[in-house]
């Protein structure tokens, strides 16, 4: 198979090191001639990458080429794919957005409700400006985006570059929930082909089956009902607020038991209950800096003082795999199916053609091709246009400067609701984000 050209873009993040563990378990699927990352904050891109490099030099001896820079000529320039994982304003960007609505009695969160409008009004620009950059240096290169709040991005992306046939939006929360799935079946998750519809952070699995066709949805059902419902992806099986979330899912599935819920759906249909059980001095922002954080830069500072992997423990994890998987059925037109962003156009045959719907589809070298969904229940639909109606208006609010939609935004959204609350967060948010945003007139 011919080898490949990546960057990583957001090299610093703290994903990246599960990535590079992720690309040396996968190397047979996207084989790499050379890997870079790309950066704007050197010293945090740094201690990741000198890590990479004793990694690399262990486990990927046949890698002809690793960088890091945070030169975007160096890094865009001959790239077969670009992983985008940025996060402006940083951790210290998603606390606010987490504690400023819980402030207000609404709940804090990364991607939905007022937290995730406020990361993503942060995240539109410096979303556009880097694939116009990229773009600048490799025409046809693959854009892999898991930017996050990705619902709002994919909205932004879709109507910034509406020809650019080769940049994709793609979440890891429903692999992540079928890891889960095929655990508890003793199945491989790849084996596992899922019918799935909704939005991003905002949907449902219809039904599970195996490639050969044996439906396990309602097995499934009844394992979650009976035998409880955990995390079992390594990066998150033993953190307490996934477990708390995946617990939620399954009360989920007891209130709805029609289809499998995603799990970010919590926020929306227990928003109360959801605020009221935050910590506003230990949001999740901060147990990531404590946690996913920490351990990622103590193993890196370890792995580059011993310039060895030697007492470490590391392995891929199901995002990495994940992202890898779908880029080389992309790149090298394997007709796999994931779950991946695309504008609706009839998917969803009773909601809106511009949405941007998260379903399975056919990643080849033309690009996703989706499966038809058809009609959707009035509850989801219904759901499913609200949410909706609110990520477009954040969109619009973004482009128009426009104070009045980015309220209707937040009174659509259903964990806001009251206009009083809506304007009193706003307000706040607005003075947080100075200097990211685009003033709301
Ligand atoms: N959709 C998904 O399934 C999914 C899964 C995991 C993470 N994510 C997203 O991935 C991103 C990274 O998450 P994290 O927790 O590791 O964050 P992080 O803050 O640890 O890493 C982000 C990195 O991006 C860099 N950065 C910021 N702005 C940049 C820019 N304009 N150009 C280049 N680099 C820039 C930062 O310096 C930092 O090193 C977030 O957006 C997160 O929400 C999405
Ligand atoms: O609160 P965080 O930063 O731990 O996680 C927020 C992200 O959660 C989902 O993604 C991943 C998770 O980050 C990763 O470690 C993986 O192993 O499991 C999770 C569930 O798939 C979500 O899809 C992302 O959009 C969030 O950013
Ligand atoms: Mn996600």
């Amino acid at each position: 198979m011919e080898k490949k050209n990546l960057v990583i873009v957001g090299g610093g993040s703290t994903y990246t090191l599960g990535i590079i563990m992720s690309l040396i378990e996968e190397k047979e699927t996207l084989p790499l001639r050379k890997l870079t990352f790309y950066d704007t904050d050197h010293a945090r891109q740094e201690k990741i990458a000198k890590a990479t490099e004793v990694i690399l030099r262990e486990k990927y001896p046949e890698l002809e080429e690793f960088k890091y820079t945070t030169d975007m000529e160096t890094a865009f320039t001959d790239i077969d794919v670009a992983f985008l994982q940025i996060r402006t304003g940083g951790l210290k960007m998603r606390e606010q957005d987490e504690q400023i609505p819980l402030r207000h009695g609404i709940l804090g969160q990364e991607t939905c409700g007022p937290g995730g409008m406020a990361y993503g009004m942060r995240s539109i620009p410096d979303m556009i400006e880097l694939i116009k950059d990229i773009r600048t240096y490799s025409e046809d290169a693959w854009i892999m985006n898991y930017t996050n709040p990705a619902a709002i991005v994919a909205e932004a992306l879709k109507r910034e570059f509406p020809e650019d046939r080769r940049v994709l939006n793609i979440c890891d929360m429903p692999i992540a929930i079928m890891k889960s799935y095929a655990d508890m079946l003793d199945k491989d998750v790849w084996d596992l082909v899922p019918g799935y519809f909704g939005l991003n952070h905002f949907g449902w699995f219809t039904k599970i089956e195996d490639k050969l066709g044996q439906d396990y949805t309602e097995v499934i059902k009844d394992k979650i009902v009976n035998e409880g419902f955990i995390p079992t992806d390594s990066e998150i099986a033993n953190d307490a607020s996934w477990q708390a979330t995946f617990a939620t899912a399954r009360k989920m599935l007891m209130d709805f038991p029609e289809y499998l819920p995603n799990t970010y759906l919590q926020y929306y249909f227990y928003p109360e209950d959801m605020a009221r059980k935050e910590d506003p001095d230990n949001t999740r922002a901060r147990q990531v800096i404590g946690g996913r954080q920490k351990r990622v830069h103590e193993t890196c500072d370890k792995i580059t003082g011993s310039q060895s992997l030697e007492g470490v423990e590391l392995t891929g994890d199901i995002h990495g795999a994940y992202m890898i998987r779908a880029a080389a059925s992309l790149i090298h037109h394997l007709n796999h199916i994931y779950i991946v962003m695309v504008k609706n156009d009839g998917i969803i045959s009773n909601i809106p053609e511009d949405a941007m719907v998260e379903v399975p589809a056919m990643l080849t070298k033309d690009g996703p091709k989706p499966f038809a969904v058809g009609e959707i229940p009035a509850f989801y639909k219904g759901l499913i246009e609200n949410q909706y109606a609110y990520e477009k208006l954040v969109v619009d609010a973004y482009y128009e400067q426009s104070y009045m939609k980015m309220l209707q935004a937040l009174t659509l959204n259903r964990t806001v609701t009251d206009v009083n609350m809506a304007k009193a967060v706003l307000d706040d948010l607005i003075e947080a984000n100075r200097g990211y945003w685009p003033e709301l007139k």
